[in-house]
């Protein structure tokens, strides 16, 4: 891989935005990579979680400005699209995934961390959508996803200023779930990440997809799907492991069947 580094550590794997010197801006290249990795990983039972996470000192400050130069009207519509599918790809994996935000979260990073599950960030970190001050605005899927998190007046003010916010900012306004030092970042992240790989893998599919179906469909939609899927995780062992654990006051071993 060119653009990223994959650890392979089950039950974690660990995508590593790795373009240092461009503070691990986003092209076509990385978005590729990540595609394939996450491709490949989908079927590997070992591993539970996926976290994101860049080398050195940002996350990633977005999309690679230097390709806008060549951007006409449909290249920019292609590289839109491109960097929108995989986020929506991430948004729907069917495994947890955490943003391990450990500096710079910007434009197409930030819209990257707005696509996983949960995100982490080190009291270091400087979260923003900066795309207007380009004279662009965010195309990673970033206008729907910061508004479904917090709010119309919180995103439109990030979008239209396009100024900076603190971590601990972001995390009073419910864009990231929690800020720690930066040098407990990967020992917590860790931490989380070791919960949810011992969490029923079926359950935590399901109850993802019902989630995310319920935030773009209105509450009767979203009520009866949760119904049904009951129908679905009763079949499951680890319904019957997670309930006979409990009754036999022992931890559950879950194995994703
Ligand atoms: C059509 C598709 C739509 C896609 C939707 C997404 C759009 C976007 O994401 S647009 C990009 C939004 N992000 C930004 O505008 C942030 C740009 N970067 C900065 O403002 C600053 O770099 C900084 C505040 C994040 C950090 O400043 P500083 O500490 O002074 O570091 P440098 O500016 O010197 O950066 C080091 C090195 O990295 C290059 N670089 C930084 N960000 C990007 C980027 N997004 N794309 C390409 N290159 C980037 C920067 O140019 C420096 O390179 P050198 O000068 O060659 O050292």
């Amino acid at each position: 891989m060119e653009t990223i580094i994959v650890k392979n550590e089950p039950p974690f794997l660990r995508i590593t935005l790795n373009r240092p010197d461009r503070l691990n801006a986003i092209n076509k290249k990385m978005i590729e990579e990540i595609r394939t990795v996450l491709e490949e990983t989908v079927k590997d039972e070992k591993v539970r979680v996926i976290i994101f996470t860049g080398n050195g000192r940002a996350f990633s400050a977005g999309a690679d400005i230097s390709q806008f130069k060549e951007l006409e009207g449909l290249t920019a519509w292609q590289f839109a699209m491109k960097g929108r599918e995989l986020m929506d790809y991430i948004e729907n994996y069917p495994k947890p995934t955490i943003a391990m935000i450990n500096g710079y979260a910007l434009g197409g990073g930030l819209e990257l961390a707005l696509a996983c599950d949960i995100r982490i960030a080190s009291d270091e970190a400087q979260l923003g959508l900066p795309e207007i001050t380009l004279g662009i605005y965010p195309g990673f899927g970033g206008t729907q996803r910061l508004l479904k998190l917090v709010g119309k007046s919180r995103t439109l003010e990030m979008i239209m200023l396009g100024e900076r916010i603190s971590a601990k900012d972001a995390e009073r306004i419910g864009l990231v779930n929690r800020v720690v030092p930066s040098n407990d970042l990967e020992k917590e992240t860790l931490n989380l990440a070791s919960k949810l790989a011992e969490r029923p893998p079926l359950a935590i599919q399901l109850s993802k997809l019902i989630v995310n179906q319920g935030m773009n469909s209105p509450i009767t939609v979203g009520l009866n799907m949760e119904s049904l899927g009951w129908g679905v995780i009763f079949t499951t062992k680890d319904s019957k492991e997670g309930v006979n654990a409990f009754l036999e006051k022992r931890k559950p071993n879950f194995k994703g069947e």
